[in-house]
């Protein structure tokens, strides 16, 4: 059971472009169409999987928001933070 974080560990930990509401972390990312988009979606099912930790994903036209929080816990903990930084490690490559 990880460890809900303080917020100041949020503030500090939160990758670069990624924003706290609430109990979540949130990015939209921007494709220059849908199906770039619904691809990135598959990718990052396939993390979620990997890490048995899953964002809340809604694609739209042309962009798609992830949406994280630690269900069990109530809150953002160490497996947000790190979800993040892998989606955005995949994102880049
Ligand atoms: C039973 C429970 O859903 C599982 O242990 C995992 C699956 N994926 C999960 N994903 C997220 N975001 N939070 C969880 O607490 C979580 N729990």
């Amino acid at each position: 059971m990880a460890d809900l974080l303080s917020d100041d560990e949020i503030e500090t930990q939160l990758p670069d472009d990624w924003t706290r509401e609430g109990d979540e972390i949130v990015r939209t990312y921007e494709f220059d169409d849908y199906l770039r988009g619904v691809n990135f979606a598959q990718m990052v099912g396939e993390i979620a999987e990997a890490q048995f930790h899953h964002p809340e994903i809604v694609i739209r036209y042309a962009e798609v928001e992830i949406r994280l929080t630690s269900h069990e816990e109530g809150g953002i903990t160490d497996a947000d933070i790190e979800m993040a930084g892998l989606i955005e490690s995949e994102r880049d490559a």
